[in-house]
Parts: C-alpha cells; sequence; structure tokens
C-alpha cells in the first residue's frame, strides 16, 4: 500500500464528518472516493492533506524502503516534503505568473537547496545552474504531457479554464509526488476534457505516481479508478472496484439513488 487510513474520524463540535474510516490505497492505482454531497469526502481529503488535524486515527504514508510517514498531525508543508501532492477543486495559480513560471515555483525548495539557501548562488557555484535546467526541463515535460506547451510563456490567469485544471496537476507533478491527491479534477470540464484528463491521470499512474481522487465524474472515476471508496454520512459503506461498486445495493441505495443510475452505467 502507499496510502492507510486507520480509523479516521473528523468532529466539527457535535458533528462528525468522518466517522472511523479505514482503507488503504495502493502503489501505482488510482483510488476514488466518492459519495453523495455531505458525506464526508472533503473532509476526508483535508485530513490526509494536512489541512485539518484529524480528531483521531491515523493517515501513514508508505515509501518504497523508508519507514512509514505518519501524516496526521503534521501540517500541510510536511505532508508536501513527505510525497503528498494535492490540487484544489479551486484553481489556486498564480494567475499574472506565466504557466512556466507557476511550474518553477513548484520546484522552489528543490532549487533553493541546490544554491545552499542562497549562499552557492552567490559564491557562483556551479550545482544552481544544473539544478535549474533540471527544473526547467521538468517544467517543460509536464507542460507537454498536459498539451500545454504551446501556452508556457502565456500567463496562468490568461488560459482557458481547462488548461488552468491541467496547469494545477503540471504543478502538482512538479513536484515529484509519490501520492497525487486530486480535488474534483474533472469540476467544470466538458466531455472532451473530462477524456482528455482521463488519459493524463492514467499516464500519471503509467509513470509510477499512485493517485487518490475526490470525484463527481462517474464517467471518469469508473472509467479509470482500480478501486472506489464509497462514503455516505462520513461511513465507508464500500471499498472495491468499479464493477463492485456499481452493483453493490448499499452503494446505489446511498449514493445514486432511483434514476441517477444510467450515470453510473455511463
Ligand atoms: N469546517 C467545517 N465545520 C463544520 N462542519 C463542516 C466543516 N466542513 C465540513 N463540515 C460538515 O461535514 C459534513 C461533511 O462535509 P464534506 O464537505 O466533507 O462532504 P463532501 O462529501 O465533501 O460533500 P460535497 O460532495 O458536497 O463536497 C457536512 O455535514 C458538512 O456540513
Amino acid at each position: 500500500m502507499i496510502l492507510e487510513v486507520a480509523g479516521l474520524t473528523m468532529r466539527f463540535g457535535g458533528l462528525t464528518a468522518v466517522s472511523a474510516v479505514s482503507f488503504a490505497a495502493l502503489r501505482g492505482e488510482i483510488t476514488a472516493v466518492i459519495g453523495p454531497n455531505g458525506a464526508g469526502k472533503t473532509t476526508l481529503f483535508n485530513c490526509i492533506t494536512g489541512f485539518y488535524r484529524p480528531s483521531s486515527g491515523a493517515i501513514r504514508l508508505h515509501r518504497t524502503g523508508e519507514l512509514p510517514v505518519d501524516l496526521h498531525g503534521l501540517p500541510g508543508h510536511r505532508i508536501a516534503q513527505a510525497g503528498v501532492a494535492r490540487t484544489f477543486q479551486n484553481i489556486r495559480l498564480f494567475p499574472g505568473m506565466t504557466a512556466l513560471e507557476n511550474l518553477l515555483v513548484a520546484q522552489h525548495n528543490k532549487l533553493m537547496a541546490a544554491t545552499g539557501f542562497g549562499i552557492g548562488a552567490v559564491l557562483g557555484l556551479s550545482r544552481y545552474p544544473k539544478a535549474e535546467r533540471q527544473a526547467i526541463e521538468l517544467a517543460r515535460h509536464w507542460l507537454s504531457a498536459t498539451h500545454l506547451l504551446d501556452r508556457a510563456d502565456d500567463p496562468a490567469g490568461a488560459l482557458p479554464y481547462g488548461a488552468q485544471r491541467r496547469l494545477e496537476i503540471a504543478r502538482a507533478m512538479c513536484t515529484e509526488p509519490t501520492l497525487l491527491c486530486l480535488d474534483e479534477p474533472a469540476a467544470g470540464l466538458n466531455p472532451r476534457e473530462s477524456e482528455e484528463l482521463a488519459r493524463l491521470l492514467q499516464e500519471i499512474r503509467a509513470q509510477g505516481t499512485s493517485l487518490l481522487l475526490i470525484e463527481h465524474d462517474m464517467g471518469v472515476v469508473m472509467k479509470i479508478s482500480d478501486r472506489v471508496v464509497v462514503l455516505d454520512h462520513g461511513k465507508l459503506i464500500a471499498d472495491a472496484t468499479p464493477a463492485e461498486v456499481r452493483a453493490d445495493p448499499k452503494v446505489i441505495a446511498a449514493y445514486l439513488g432511483e434514476g441517477e443510475e444510467d450515470e453510473v452505467e455511463a
């Protein structure tokens, strides 16, 4: 496994948004978290990415050849350093910076380390230019993978919505994460853009990054996920393959309801 969630509970005052949820996301797989409105998906996501400190339970990252890292209780930036990148439901790019610059900013930590945190650059040490070249190469790789190479020098804020969403994913990938967490990546995309997104996420998986996504677009979820975790009223009600989840009466009753079954068949 890459991510282990064990007995995770998150309370807001008297409301238990996530209740004793346990599941594992496996290495090299796409794990989707679905559920009706208010099921606790965003809360779970925010616990995993360090925006909330869970009330109880554990979240562990298992990296190959290393000791597991307890993510619960770590601040967001430490979780990012541990190898977990995230995108946001609302786009959070630097709109005035170019697409390329946004991807270089994402590599700031790596570049700063290469300068010996400033000292090396002042002394003109040779490690910085090499690190900078590598950062640009990586940025160009992800611009190309997200079909944005021709927009590299355009301000991020001037890109169409779908392109900005892809740039967000490219930015997250520039941190070279072990686990990429995506919060509703298909929100607001048209069917063609959703198709492209599905392909991009499959490519990311093929390149060795594991993915965890919260998604409402059942077409995308059912097509690309290896495993689907279903929440309802904060509780886990299913953890299975897309085909199994689709046929699970509990899921249909809780999440899909009559009339929405067709959407899942899509
Ligand atoms: N910061 C908060 N303070 C208080 N209650 C919250 C907070 N965040 C979420 N909740 C409550 O927790 C429950 C789960 O919400 P959450 O946003 O995690 O669900 P969700 O599955 O992501 O829903 P949606 O699909 O609508 O985004 C809801 O009842 C919500 O009102």
